[in-house]
């Protein structure tokens, strides 16, 4: 019951440290409590993914017609798409198992907690050590204290809906909140986001957010802004009323909390441990090193940037740093980003409004406004917005924003561009790969 290394969570962060420890030839143990995988596989990125490709069917076969398709009859089956996706959950989790098996990582399934000294007390009793602690355990769905918030359901909740409601309601405005907005909305539901502040998508460029609340308008998703609630009831039909303050009454089927993820720091003898906690977060230095001596954490419960690659980066930087004998810190610079919205929204870099905070007001733009060739054929009106931001002192794209089908699939690889330090003119001398949509990002001028 000695290792070199325990890791508690076995989530995106924990699994990726252990096998390359593991693989450095460190005796690894890890810790999970609730399912191998984590939050991206289980109830993350991963189911979310998928039900974004089920939803965008509706349009698909909308568009079909202009394109010569007669589709007789269209029918969604909501416990099919449901089932699909949770199956494909079981079968990555079982890869996962397997992959920590063949690096001879030691799974222990239980909740695991600090004690100090090495020591990691599970809830099955037992006691392991580590001669170093790697805390992984991810964060959780925000829910604000309100009455009757008991009858609303987070992310956790969202993949097992017994049945599609036909109206939801989704509080925030955040990635979360958009992305299930065009899920819900594309399957047929009535949605409406209730959001405490008067605008979606904090930190996304002005344009790119505001194009998306327009289309998710024109798509029929009813936002109320600068609205809170007051109360939350259920009816005895089942349904729940919504007592607001900015907004009348409403009655809903489904309300989905999507108010933010807050690191898991409860409960798990962090100050026994001599683990320092900074804005609800564990602190941590570029090592991804805490205050503690041989503790380290990674991901979502240090509140960096909550996403899987990250969390990935911070895991494996370590395992290289305290087993592989190399210097490795994971880089939060550059880190693209995407809403899997209806369309979708990718990002990387500086922002308009950050670039001119930073490079004064001299700072470049160039946007391409654009309707996407097969929207235009199916006659969807639906404009693609992309945005180079420059930096008009060496020329650099220092950030790109896109809105539009696709986007981040295209923006994965001008992302190399950005952070490669690629100039406008590079761009420029690029030729276009005729007729795509990502050529935009070498035609603006
Ligand atoms: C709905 C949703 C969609 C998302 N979509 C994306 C996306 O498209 N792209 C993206 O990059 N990111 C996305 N994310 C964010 C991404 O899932 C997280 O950033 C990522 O999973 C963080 O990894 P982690 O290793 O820090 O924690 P997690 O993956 O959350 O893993 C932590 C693990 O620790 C376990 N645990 C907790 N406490 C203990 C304990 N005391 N003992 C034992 N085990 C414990 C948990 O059960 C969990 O398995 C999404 C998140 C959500 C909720
Ligand atoms: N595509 C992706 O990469 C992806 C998708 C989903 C989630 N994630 C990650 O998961 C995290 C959590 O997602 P999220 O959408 O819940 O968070 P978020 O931070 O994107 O948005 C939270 C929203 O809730 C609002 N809010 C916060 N507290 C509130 C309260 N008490 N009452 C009312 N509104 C409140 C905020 O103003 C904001 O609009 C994200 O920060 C992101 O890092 C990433």
């Amino acid at each position: 019951m000695s290792y070199d290394l325990v890791v508690i969570g076995a989530g995106s962060g924990g699994v990726r440290a252990a096998r390359i420890a593991a693989g450095h030839g460190a005796k690894v143990a890890i810790v999970e409590e609730f399912r191998v995988g984590g939050t991206c596989v289980i109830r993350g990125c991963v189911p979310k993914k998928l039900l974004i490709y089920g939803a965008h069917f509706a349009e698909d076969i909308e568009d079909a017609a202009r394109f010569g398709w007669d589709i007789p009859e269209r029918k969604f089956h909501w416990e099919t798409l449901r089932d699909n996706v949770l199956a494909e959950v079981d079968r990555l989790e079982g890869l996962y198992r397997q992959t920590l098996a063949n690096n001879d990582v030691d799974i222990f399934e239980a909740r695991g907690v600090l004690k100090g000294d090495g020591k990691v007390e599970l809830s099955t009793g037992e006691t392991i050590e580590g001669k170093k602690i790697l805390i992984a355990v991810g964060a959780r769905p925000n829910m604000p204290e309100i009455e009757g918030i008991e009858h609303a359901i987070s992310s956790n909740e969202v993949f097992h809906l017994e049945k599609l409601p036909k109206r939801v309601a989704i509080a925030g405005g955040g990635y979360i909140a958009n992305e299930f907005a065009g899920i819900f909305n594309e399957l047929g539901a009535r949605v409406c986001i209730i959001n405490r502040s008067d605008q979606i998508l904090r930190g996304y460029d002005e344009q790119v957010r505001d194009r998306l609340l327009q289309l998710s308008l024109t798509k029929g998703i009813v936002f109320h802004f600068n609205t809170t609630f007051e109360r939350i009831e259920k009816q005895e039909d089942g349904s729940l009323k919504l007592i607001m303050n900015g907004a009348d009454d409403m009655v809903v089927d489904q309300l989905l909390f999507a108010t933010g993820r807050k690191p898991n720091i409860e409960g798990l003898g962090l100050e026994d441990a001599g683990v320092e906690i900074e804005d609800g977060a564990i602190k941590v230095d570029d090592y991804s090193k805490t205050s503690a001596d041989n503790v380290w954490a990674v991901g979502d419960v240090t509140d960096r940037i909550q996403l899987t690659p990250v969390a990935i980066r911070e895991g494996h930087a370590f395992a290289d740093t305290e087993f592989g004998g190399m210097d490795r810190k994971a880089s939060h610079d550059c880190v693209p980003n995407a809403v899997f919205s209806h369309p979708p929204i990718a990002a990387v870099g500086l922002t308009e409004s950050q670039a001119r905070q930073k490079f004064g007001n001299e700072v470049k733009t160039y946007t391409s406004d654009f309707r996407a060739m097969k929207n235009v054929l199916a006659d969807r009106n639906e404009r693609s917005l992309y945005k180079l931001v420059v930096n008009p002192l060496n020329d650099k794209v220092v950030g790109i924003h896109m809105i539009g089908p696709e986007a981040p699939e295209i923006l994965q690889a001008a992302a190399i561009a950005v952070k490669a330090g690629l100039t406008k003119a590079q761009f420029d001398d690029t030729v276009a790969l005729h007729p795509t949509m990502a050529e935009e990002l070498v035609l603006m001028r």
